[in-house]
């Protein structure tokens, strides 16, 4: 499938079913719009799928996974093996997204899209598109057309957890050194000044980070990415696991499903759909604002408010795993709350 082909899939949502979804709120015993973004979460829900309270009980989060040759630059706290090491914690259900997720009564599917190391295991996905990518700060990180091999990866497991019954999805990532592409992505495509586009991602110190911005400066000016065109940038300054989240992004818009976004990394993927496909962008739950620099810069060039800022600043997934229950949440009130007229209390 094209990339035009996966953008014409994606329809406006059902304003009727959203109108009914709003009346039905109004009638429940609370003073009208009191549950606030729990109110409009469900009627996103319901503008999404078409249904007035829709069931969404089959929920998954899904990790791409994916390595970075600018981590040859020193860009992070952690070494590049770690992100084959998390795979490998990943399917073994040992870390804090796989425990969010639990709680939340969702699946973890960890799919390796770019891992440099060999991971087997028989839950992993494995639809690696190559070995890493290239150092961005001496030439594109990918070809074009390993971006969008990638976009199709996420694309195609959207579909297919869509037909094994899945209907609400959470993006998540691991990638040792992807908060440098994030910020060179979200320079570039919300044309921030780098240094509010770079941050400590897992905790790297003052130097250090001085020395990061640069590198997303080196990997701007030599790549010179299209800032019209994001699959360009995607390709230059971006990454396999942040385009494997294009197209999950993608997919579940085209598949009518909404999709809540995690931090940082999640977010400079959602910027690139909402500006390769402005359309997908109603389709996104937004979930927390991370404590990494740019991401509230990022959520507000999509036009997305987070619904709650936990100072995480993890990525995998958790803090939109933690979203599905505020999702869930409105979804009850909406199916479980009783009306004026069946509690009988006079309205206003
Ligand atoms: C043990 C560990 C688990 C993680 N889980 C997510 N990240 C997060 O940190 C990485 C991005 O930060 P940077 O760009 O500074 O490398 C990504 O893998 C992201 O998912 C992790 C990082 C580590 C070390
Ligand atoms: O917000 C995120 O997703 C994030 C922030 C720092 C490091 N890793 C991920």
């Amino acid at each position: 499938m094209t990339i035009e082909e996966m953008i014409a899939r994606i329809g406006p949502l059902d304003e009727a079913a959203m109108a009914e979804a709003a009346k039905h709120a109004d009638q429940l015993t609370k003073p009208p719009g009191s549950l606030g973004r729990l109110e409009a979460v469900a009627c996103q829900a319901a503008g999404i799928t078409g249904d007035k309270i829709p069931a969404l009980d089959r929920k998954a989060v899904i990790v791409m996974a994916g390595d970075h040759g600018v981590c040859a630059e020193g860009v992070s706290a952690f070494p590049a093996e770690v992100t084959g090491l998390m795979v490998a914690n990943f399917l073994n259900g040992g870390a804090a997204v796989n425990v969010f997720a639990r709680h939340a009564g969702a699946d973890v599917v960890c799919v390796d899209i770019g891992v440099d190391a060999d991971v087997n295991h028989p839950r992993l996905v494995s639809r690696k598109v190559r070995r890493g990518t290239a150092n961005m700060a001496q030439g594109p990180a990918m070809s074009r057309e390993e971006a969008m091999a990638a976009i199709r990866v996420g694309y195609d497991i959207v579909g297919e957890l869509v037909d094994e019954g899945y209907r609400l999805f959470a993006t998540g990532e691991m990638g040792i050194g992807n908060t440098t592409p994030s910020s060179a992505m979200l320079a570039v495509l919300a044309g921030l000044d780098v240094s509010a586009a770079v941050g400590r991602g897992t905790g790297i110190d003052e130097e250090r980070l001085k020395h990061k911005q640069e590198i997303v400066r080196r990997a701007i000016a030599i790549n010179k990415p299209d800032a019209s065109d994001p699959l360009d940038v995607l390709a230059k300054v971006g990454g396999l696991e942040i385009a494997g989240l294009v197209g999950v992004i993608l997919g579940a818009a085209a598949r009518r499903c909404p999709v809540v976004i995690d931090g940082f990394i999640s977010t400079a993927a959602a910027l690139a759909a909402s500006r390769l496909a402005p359309q997908s962008a109603a389709y996104m739950i937004p979930s927390h604002l991370s404590n990494e620099q740019g991401h509230a810069a990022a959520l507000e060039a999509i036009g997305l408010a987070p619904m709650i800022q936990l100072d995480l600043r993890l990525g995998e997934g958790t803090g939109a795993a933690l979203c599905f229950l505020l999702v869930e949440a409105a979804l009850k009130m909406m199916r479980e709350m009783a009306t004026f007229e069946s509690a009988g209390i006079p309205g206003a």
